[in-house]
């Protein structure tokens, strides 16, 4: 399977051309980075330092189009749209780890994985996957008499907020409780609040230095506390994720897909 990436030179992209180097049945079919990048033309592996490859970055997804047979996205939100509609229109499978969508662009992705196979997942490590089964439980057992907070820590270049991850767990959660997330979240405090409501969710977002991903669920009653904690210390544990994801996609129909697909974690 012939894999391509764009946001090549990106943080995470880097470390996703590393992955798909040492992924077996998979190559590195186009690597993209943005239009008037200095880096068009230099060696993919090279700019993931690990060494060459004899894959030439390229600046569109129309010089790579025959080079590939899915896409995978960790980039922004309107460029990730625009590479669905490509990937729709072209017949190319996608794996997106974007984060930052609105509802309505996450609508436009659903459109886009009608015609082609998308795994779409705002956390791509086994872990979180695992943990967001974890909350469900807790959540379902411990009921409303447990106060709920969500506290999520990044690297200082993070542009969203909340994190895709830290959003996913408080849907979960609220799923769970029979809460509708976008009526009950509340989203940092500050000034004189007053008392917070029994249902409300609560989220806090810490940015900072080169922290990779950190992800706390607070369950908070009376006498007793649970903390549902995941901490990543690596990228690559994001992009071998991806490449799982990829690999998984392979002869799947059209569809919306996520991790808990890829990973059969559901019921
Ligand atoms: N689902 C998951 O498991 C994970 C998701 N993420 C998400 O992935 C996204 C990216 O994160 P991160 O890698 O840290 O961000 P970066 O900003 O490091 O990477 C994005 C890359 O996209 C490049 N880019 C911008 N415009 C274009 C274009 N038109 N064509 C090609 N490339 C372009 C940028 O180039 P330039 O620098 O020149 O602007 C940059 O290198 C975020 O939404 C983040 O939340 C991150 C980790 C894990
Ligand atoms: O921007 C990041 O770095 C990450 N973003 C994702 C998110 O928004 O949840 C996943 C991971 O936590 C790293």
């Amino acid at each position: 399977m012939r894999v391509a990436i764009i946001g090549a030179a990106g943080r995470m992209g880097k470390v996703l051309i590393e992955a798909v180097d040492e992924a077996e049945g998979l190559s590195l079919g186009a690597a993209i980075v943005e239009p008037g990048s200095s880096l068009v033309g230099a060696d993919a592996g090279e700019v993931a330092g690990i060494g060459k490859m004899g894959v030439a970055l390229v600046s569109s997804l129309d010089e790579a189009c025959e080079a590939f047979d899915v896409l995978v996205d960790f980039t922004f939100p309107d460029l990730t749209l625009a590479n669905a509609r490509f990937c729709q229109d072209n017949g190319k499978a996608m794996v997106i780890g974007t984060t930052g969508m609105t509802d309505a662009e996450k609508q436009q992705l659903a459109l886009a994985a009608e015609s082609v196979p998308v795994v779409f997942a705002p956390n791509m490590s086994v872990g979180v996957n695992v943990v967001l089964n974890l909350l469900r439980t807790a959540a379902e057992v411990l009921g409303d008499d447990y106060d709920v907070e969500i506290i999520e820590a990044h690297h200082r270049h993070k542009k969203d907020a909340p994190s895709g991850t830290a959003l996913r767990m408080g849907e979960v959660v609220a799923d769970a409780l029979g809460r509708d997330l976008a009526e009950c979240a509340v989203y940092g405090r500050e000034g004189f609040t007053g008392e917070r409501s029994q249902k409300e969710i609560g989220f806090e977002t810490i940015r900072g230095g080169d922290v990779v991903g950190d992800h706390t669920v607070l369950f908070a009653g009376i006498g007793e506390r649970i903390e549902v904690t995941h901490k990543a210390s690596s990228r690559m544990t994001f992009a071998k994720g991806a490449v799982r994801a990829a690999r998984w996609l392979s002869g799947r129909p059209a569809g919306l897909y996520d991790m808990q697909d890829v990973l059969a974690l559901k019921d």
